[in-house]
């Protein structure tokens, strides 16, 4: 049996709709006070109403919750696993009240979101910290670190995109351009510099990997915000236009930047990207994200099982990083945290 010092584990994500009627209220709460314009709120509901009104977000949060106790139960960790949202029920303010009734003092919260920055780190602390506000003598929250450079979540993503280099035609899978891409944030957004750092570490050595020498790109897509304010770039739809443009016959899309295959994976790559491969000529495969990947499950029991004084695995170049996100990478966040209204 493990001792820890804590007495549950909180899976922390975005949250998504289920219903068309929630698809609005879910969009007003996701760009609250951020400036996004009306008319990109309603193309993005499109993307939502395209698939039922529902976002694939919560079942994945479910099925890994599932998963996750599971490997706990096999591997001998007695903690239960609650699940809270940032956007949309269940709402964490809600499960902190649901933890405190059962008794919960003290959790490890796993995010949904592998990369430092504003918007996968930090956004997350203040939810917490919003949160345990709303709730009286609210359960202490540690969030465990960030772990894009785990092998819990590396592997997966070999794995998966050797499959997808695998379901090309055999005549263009040598040639096959690798296609990394992430969300994009303003150029800004705190912690962007050590986010586009950590994409370029995972990417790099995932096509190493691969086999060396093989050409990738890393490139965003699902930009949002006023077309006046500057975003990572190049955006995934431009940059398969240009490799097409160069003669590249067929790529792999690897959407690195993501845990599971939710809404931007399924509609901005599946649907929006593939329709522009399709219209170009261009062959393209998508990799499949981490979602329940065994691995990837397993790894949430070892970052758990860290703060008992376990190893801290990572590969790449950068290092593992810290536990606590106020030593370092994204503190910058709290200045930008403090000018805005909402
Ligand atoms: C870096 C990053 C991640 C990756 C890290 C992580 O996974 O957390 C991510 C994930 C996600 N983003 C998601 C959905 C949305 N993001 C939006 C808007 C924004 N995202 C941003 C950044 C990121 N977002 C930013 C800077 C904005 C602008 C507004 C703001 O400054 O906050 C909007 C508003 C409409 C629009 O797109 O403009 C929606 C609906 C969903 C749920 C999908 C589903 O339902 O399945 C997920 C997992
Ligand atoms: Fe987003």
């Amino acid at each position: 049996m493990v001792d820890m010092p804590y007495d549950a584990l909180l899976l922390l994500s975005f949250g998504g709709p289920e219903r068309p009627e929630d698809v609005m209220p879910f969009l007003e709460n996701v760009t609250r006070g951020r400036g996004v314009p009306r008319a990109r709120l309603e193309s993005v509901a499109e993307h939502y109403h395209h698939f039922g009104g529902a976002s694939p977000i919560n079942q994945q949060c479910r099925d890994l919750k599932a998963a996750i106790e599971a490997d706990f139960a096999a591997n001998g960790v007695d903690l239960p696993v609650y699940w809270g949202n940032r956007n949309w029920h269940p709402f964490l303010a809600d499960t902190l009240r649901r933890m405190k009734a059962d008794g919960v003092r003290r959790a490890a919260a796993f995010v949904t979101s592998a990369y430092s920055g504003y918007s996968c780190c930090r956004q997350y602390l203040e939810d917490i910290d919003r949160a345990r506000a709303e709730v009286e003598d609210a359960p202490e929250v540690d969030k465990l670190r960030i772990y894009y450079n785990h092998p819990g979540f590396v592997e997966p993503v070999i794995e998966n995109t050797r499959a997808a280099l695998g379901r090309l035609p055999a005549d263009l899978r040598d040639d096959a351009r690798l296609v990394f891409t992430a969300h994009s944030v303003p150029l800004a957004q705190p912690g962007r510099e050590d986010y586009v750092a950590e994409l370029n570490d995972i990417s790099a050595l995932v096509a190493e990997t691969l086999g060396a020498g093989r050409p990738w790109d890393l490139v965003y897509q699902s930009r949002s915000g006023p077309p006046s304010v500057p975003w990572l770039e190049p955006d995934v739809l431009d940059h398969l236009t240009e490799l097409h443009g160069e003669g590249v016959r067929a790529a792999v899309i690897v959407p690195v930047g993501f845990v599971s295959d939710h809404m931007e994976v399924k509609y901005d790559l599946d649907v929006e990207a593939a329709e522009l491969a399709g219209r170009l000529g261009l062959r393209i495969e998508r990799a499949a994200t981490p979602g329940t990947h065994p691995r990837f499950v397993a790894m949430v029991r070892e970052l758990l099982l860290e703060r008992d004084g376990a190893e801290r695995p990572a590969l790449g170049g950068l290092g593992p990083r810290p536990d606590h996100c106020a030593a370092g990478h994204c503190r910058r966040a709290e200045e930008a945290v403090r000018g805005r209204t909402s």
